[in-house]
């Protein structure tokens, strides 16, 4: 709803009196939930930033607690997210919407924060190198909406520019494993600017640490079909940890020579 000038306001209410208030200015009742009282549980974090430049340590906690409150609900509705897409690009596959939502029950969900300083001779150095995440799906917020964040495309790179109010999904590598390459993962790098930081907060979402990762059945026709030897997901991480970030390498071990993705 967009706001009225205020004139128009000051003559609404010159016509109709203080005592009426016009529709548009009404709480919707449903939603109405309780105001919590000053001094309960629901305290507003309150952080002394001096005393946090002097390294003090109990402000230290008290910011690691007061983050972590905010961490918590932006995972908790960032988890919500990743579940409804991975549930309609099941549907979008021709499976039912829990197939992969089941081999992901006890998920791991994490989070990077990354920080990048502005840089001298930001056209020389790299921000991330090439890769692409091992995981299902990652949710990206460009915190502070600057450019940095590029795909890549054909032979190019494509700068993924931050859109006000928007989250950057990426397909994973696991993904297009279990969607037997139907889904392939895309690969990213950040570049850094000249003259601003920038701020990301990337949250991957993983099947449990004991998921088997391999073609799920329902991709795949025949036995044959598999582009992908299957592999404890423990396992495939510690492969994934070894090495270094390069592009979409991380699959080539478990990718089956007939096949290519
Ligand atoms: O900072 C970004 O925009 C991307 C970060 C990223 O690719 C990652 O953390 O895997
Ligand atoms: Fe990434």
């Amino acid at each position: 709803m967009a706001s009225l000038p205020v004139p128009s306001v000051q003559a609404m209410v010159a016509a109709t009196g203080i005592d009426h208030v016009p529709p548009r200015y009404l709480r919707p009742t449903d939603a109405d939930e309780p105001v919590a009282s000053d001094g309960g549980e629901a305290e507003i974090p309150v952080v002394d930033f001096w005393r946090l430049q002097l390294g003090d340590g109990d402000e230290l906690a008290r910011l690691h607690i007061a983050c972590q409150m905010a961490l918590d609900r932006y995972c908790a509705a960032v988890k919500i997210t990743a579940d409804g897409l991975l549930a309609a690009m099941a549907t979008n596959l021709g499976v039912e919407p829990e197939v992969i939502a089941e081999r992901c029950v006890g998920g791991v969900q994490s989070v990077r924060v990354q920080y990048y300083p502005p840089c001298g001779q930001a056209d020389k150095v790299a921000g991330i190198s090439p890769h692409s995440d091992a995981d299902l799906v990652t949710i990206l917020l460009q915190a502070n909406e600057v450019d940095g964040l590029q795909i890549r495309r054909g032979g190019a790179w494509l700068p993924v520019r931050p859109l006000e109010g928007a989250l950057i999904v990426n397909v994973g590598d696991i993904l297009q494993v279990f969607t037997n390459g139907r889904y392939k993962s895309v690969e990213h790098r950040v570049v850094v600017d000249g003259k601003k930081e920038r701020l990301s907060m990337a949250t991957f979402h993983s099947p449990s640490k004991n998921a088997i990762v391999g073609p799920l059945s329902e991709m795949v026709e025949h036995e044959d079909d598999a582009a992908y030897t299957s592999m404890d997901h423990d396992e495939l991480l510690k492969l994934f940890f070894a090495k270094k970030l390069e592009g979409k390498n991380f699959l080539n071990p478990i990718k089956k020579l007939k096949n290519s993705g």
